[in-house]
């Protein structure tokens, strides 16, 4: 029997998976870090921390399942899009990771828009200039920290910078290069005019590769730490909703999955490319070779439960503790015992700025219609509703540009949620199933590493031999008009206080 191994650096912890070449789960380690937020809307990471995470995690994976390091076929490296890691000629990390939901980068966005123009950045890119997005970030580091720059020779995503850790190699794949707006994505390459109009060296980005390539090989020196054997292959692997497609079984038009990671993500495959020419939802290429996807983004999802869980819920995360069970699931419980609509309470969950649909760095959080009556209970079953509505926003965008995303999956750690699945289906009206495989993202990569290493002929044969439906949620008839009720006035509360954001941004 051959093993894979995918990796997946998310915001909130790295997790890795070993899996037999069935997909079954032979053994997974998470470690956790911390995102720092230094001002309102910056938010940053260490590189360090991710690279202790994958070498800790892999060699923990190794130990506990006692797999032969020979039967290890491929390793494959998913991680949260858009982060900017800058390397000196030493390969000395240079400053802390500016990561995706950072929001500082609104003067380079119109930087971007100045030379390049709206329209040749979507036609070349597929997306309008975007504060979270690494080029915008690459330029407020010229702009602002200008002897950083100055030692710069490597820039790299964050998964790409474990994969030079792991085998020495400069090297990206075309989903996550994507979310660098440094790429031509339909034409799967860097773009020489985008980086020679923006002034940056295209000497300093990886190779690009397709996600099921082979990109390099583990060094002597990570074997020794991780206990892989030297020479084990790693594949290009995936930005980390592009790895959640392909552990979900998203590999073919018409099928779509909803995440609720730190972000939330709503991704539907698309075999041609298809861009919404208001940039509201963003246009990749796909894992899989010669595809694409469309996704809209809530930048602050699950993001928004864990705020509250961490500034409210101290009670909670004790009885969760001393019962043995997991504090987000005692939440849940608590949520539920609420009606729809929260007992007439609101929560926009624009913590971190928005993308889809606003494509605003300036929005903030808001709990609407706060009462003497409502309690703790209230607000964390308006802050689950919240988080689904936007998700909804990112439907309805969809639906406008005639993309099908009625074959829905759910996943990431909020996927996990009764609760929350069954918000999602009332809100968009359709079943909403999750994968028997609650990997998203390490499966998706493990396929890929399974695919590289010729286990499989093809992504999407992967998909079809491992990813199997589990539970299916159905929508309510009974709540679902409820919910649109409420759906339909939180719709109306951003646009009336759009200028405000921005008035509170710029005091
Ligand atoms: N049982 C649960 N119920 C509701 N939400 C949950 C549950 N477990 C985890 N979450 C949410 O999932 C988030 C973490 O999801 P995960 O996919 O691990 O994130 P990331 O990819 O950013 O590391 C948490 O911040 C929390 O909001
Ligand atoms: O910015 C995006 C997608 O465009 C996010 O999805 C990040 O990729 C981070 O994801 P999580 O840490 O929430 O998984």
């Amino acid at each position: 029997m051959a093993y894979v191994i995918g990796v997946d650096c998310g915001t909130s912890g790295t997790k890795t998976v070993l899996f037999d070449e069935k997909g079954t789960v032979i053994s997974s380690v998470t470690i956790e870090y911390p995102m720092y937020q230094p001002k309102n809307g910056y938010a940053e990471q260490d590189p360090a921390d991710w690279a202790n995470a994958m070498i800790n995690t892999i060699k923990a994976v190794m130990t506990k399942s006692g797999v032969n390091k020979e039967d290890v076929a491929g390793v494959g490296i998913s991680g949260q899009m858009h982060g900017l890691v800058m390397l000196d000629k030493d390969n000395n990390v240079l400053r802390k990771s500016i990561i995706w939901c950072d929001q500082r980068t609104a003067a380079e966005v119109e930087e971007m828009n100045e030379k390049l123009g709206r329209e040749k950045l979507i036609k070349i890119t597929a997306n309008p200039a975007l504060t979270g997005w690494t080029a915008a970030k690459i330029l407020w580091v010229k702009n602002n920290e200008p002897d950083i720059y100055e030692k710069c020779r490597h820039i790299l995503l964050p998964k790409d910078y474990l994969r030079f850790i792991l085998t020495g190699e400069y090297a990206t794949e075309v989903s996550d290069a994507s979310g660098m707006q440094l790429l031509d994505v339909p034409n799967r390459c860097w773009s020489k005019e985008v980086c020679d109009t923006l002034g940056i060296d295209m000497s300093m980005l990886g190779k690009v590769y397709e996600s099921c390539e082979v990109t390099g090989k583990v060094t002597k020196k990570m074997a020794e730490l991780t206990g892989l054997k030297e020479g084990t292959i790693v594949v290009g692997g995936a930005g980390d909703n592009a790895a959640a497609a392909i552990g979900t079984g998203v590999a073919e038009d018409g099928k779509a999955f909803t995440t609720i990671g730190t972000s939330g993500v709503v991704f539907a495959h698309t075999s041609s490319i298809s861009i919404d020419p208001k940039g509201r939802v963003h246009t990749c290429c796909a894992a899989v070779p010669n595809a694409w996807h469309v996704m809209g983004v809530t930048q602050g999802a699950g993001l928004s439960l864990k705020w509250f869980r961490d500034n409210f819920c101290n009670a909670e995360k004790e009885t969760a503790k001393c019962m043995g069970v997991d504090e987000y699931y005692l939440m849940d419980k608590e949520a539920e015992k609420v009606p729809v609509g929260a007992n007439r309470l609101l929560y926009l969950p624009y913590l971190m700025g928005e993308r889809t649909p606003h494509l605003d760095p300036d929005a903030r959080g808001v709990f609407f219609g706060l009462s003497a009556m409502h309690t703790k209970r209230d607000m964390l079953r308006a802050v689950m509703e919240g988080v689904s509505y936007s998700l909804r926003d990112c439907v309805e965008v969809f639906r406008e540009m005639d993309i099908n995303v009625s074959d829905m999956m759910a996943c990431g750690g909020g996927g996990s949620s009764p609760l929350w699945r069954s918000m999602l289906a009332d809100l968009y009206n359709c079943p909403v199933k999750t994968a028997s495989s609650k990997e998203g993202p390490a499966l998706g990569v493990a396929l890929l590493a399974a695919t590289g290493a010729g286990i499989y002929s093809s992504v999407p044969e992967a998909c079809k031999a491992v990813v199997k439906t589990d539970k299916v949620q159905q929508p309510e008839a009974e709540r679902a008009p409820e919910y649109e009720k409420y759906y339909k006035l939180y719709t109306e509360i951003y646009p009336a206080l759009k200028a405000e954001f921005a008035k509170l941004a710029k005091m």
